[in-house]
């Protein structure tokens, strides 16, 4: 559905792609993490035809995304980290882009504000930054896009919205849908997303299926110093010793997204050699 080989991008003299390449299926939930400023924002900008790449193939649903085909562009919905909303009421907002989305789904546009707790007689400008930001979600939801991308969704949610979110998403993913999520906030995404994408300096650092991960790698806490001595990645704490280790017994566990991504950028080789 997504195909991007040898993506070359830069701004200017400033390099951020140097021959990136990734493939994302229907059917999944990315979650795209990295360093602070290692080209998430970019990535998806470059996805949803807003920058054009200075070399390599970038191919979604079958379109080159910098050409910008309408048919390409009513297919596909980016949800920025900044976003404007002119001064009208969510009517009125609805009323001039939701035509743009064939798939748009008033109803489900209503049932996620409501969800959302989203008052709909309010202008946007003079909602809160939170507020704002659970409207376009809620929009982007109902736009019904095969193609998803989100830039850090959950930031400026309060801690309820941050649930709400959550059981928001785990109902929109369908077989022919692609959602890809850049975010920091690994533990907002913690049993959302089936597969994960670490960009670092403009490569794919890791990419596998959280069932893979899960059947590769087991996380535990451990009070054993040599199972602390054999583990790809540990922090000490009052509470034992949090640690990874190689999953060769088939143990059933539960991910943790924040200790995978410090193991992924302190011990590369270390997590990499459990997937060989
Ligand atoms: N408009 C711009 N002009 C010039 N350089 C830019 C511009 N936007 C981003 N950059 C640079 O490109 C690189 C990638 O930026 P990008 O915003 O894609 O990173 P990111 O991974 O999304 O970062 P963060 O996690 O902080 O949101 C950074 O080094 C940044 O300084």
């Amino acid at each position: 559905m997504i195909q991007i080989q040898s993506l070359h991008f830069g701004y200017g003299r400033k390099k951020v792609f140097n021959g990136l390449s990734l493939s994302l299926q229907p059917g999944h939930i990315y979650g795209l993490l990295g360093k602070n400023g290692t080209g998430k924002s970019t990535l998806l900008r470059i996805m949803s035809g807003l920058l054009f790449p200075t070399n390599g193939k970038t191919e979604i649903l079958g379109f080159n995304p910098a050409r910008r085909n309408p048919d390409f562009l009513r297919q596909v919905f980016m949800v920025p980290e900044e976003f404007y909303f002119p001064n009208v009421r969510i009517p009125a907002f609805v009323k001039s882009n939701a035509p743009f989305y064939p798939k748009f789904s008033p109803k489900q546009f209503e049932a996620y504000l409501k969800e959302f707790h989203i008052p709909q007689d309010n202008l946007l400008q003079e909602m809160s930054y939170g507020q704002k930001k659970k409207v376009l979600i809620s929009f982007a939801l109902a736009c019904n896009t095969p193609v998803l991308l989100m830039d850090e969704p959950t930031n400026g949610l309060d801690i309820m919205s941050k649930s709400q979110f959550r059981k928001v998403m785990a109902g929109v993913v369908s077989a022919d849908k692609c959602v890809l999520i850049s975010t920091h906030q690994v533990k907002d995404l913690e049993n959302l997303i089936d597969r994960i994408t670490i960009i670092d300096e403009g490569e794919i650092l890791f990419d596998q299926k959280v069932d893979d991960i899960m059947n590769r790698l087991q996380f535990k806490i451990s009070f054993d110093s040599e199972e602390v001595k054999q583990a790809i990645y540990f922090e000490s704490s009052l509470k034992g010793n949090a640690v990874i280790l190689a999953n060769s017994d088939g143990e059933e566990g539960r991910l943790d997204l924040e200790m995978l991504y410090k193991a992924i950028v302190n011990n590369k080789e270390g997590v990499q050699s459990a997937f060989k």
